[in-house]
């Protein structure tokens, strides 16, 4: 069956690549995530992720979350999403993503939040 394995090094169309470790017990994994843009002109660093995926069906084709601590800015992201593999036994991650800056004080808060989609394929 076409099982959608998590676990390995992706790539998106911004040019991030992250790297997923197995999966433990509970199907909890962690990786790094390396984004080749970011909102802010600090020196971007190499930011750990943890997520949870669900066990998966007959389909295989499994959903998951992960959040990254970012190491060069006070933001965090949240991925949501699921693993696709086509008939050719390509796989591809289908995300939906929130990016929570920090901002200075809660009237700012309104402008603190991004939200967007991202696919990342096997590197
Ligand atoms: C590069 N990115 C990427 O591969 N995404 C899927 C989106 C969602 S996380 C964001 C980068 C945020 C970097 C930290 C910051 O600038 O606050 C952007």
């Amino acid at each position: 069956a076409r099982k959608c394995e998590l676990q390995g090094l992706w790539r998106n169309q911004l040019g991030s690549n992250m790297t997923l470790s197995a999966l433990d017990a509970t199907g909890g994994f962690t990786g790094s995530y390396h984004t080749a843009v970011a909102a802010t002109n600090k020196q971007i660093l190499v930011s750990p992720l943890k997520g949870v995926q669900q066990h998966p069906s007959a389909k295989g084709q499994v959903t998951f979350g992960f959040t990254v601590q970012w190491q060069f800015a006070d933001s965090i992201t949240v991925f949501v999403g699921q693993c696709f593999v086509d008939h050719r036994g390509k796989e591809t991650l289908e995300t939906t993503w929130l990016l929570r800056e920090e901002v200075p004080s809660r009237k700012d808060s309104w402008k603190a939040t991004r939200i967007g989609t991202n696919v990342f394929t096997r590197l």
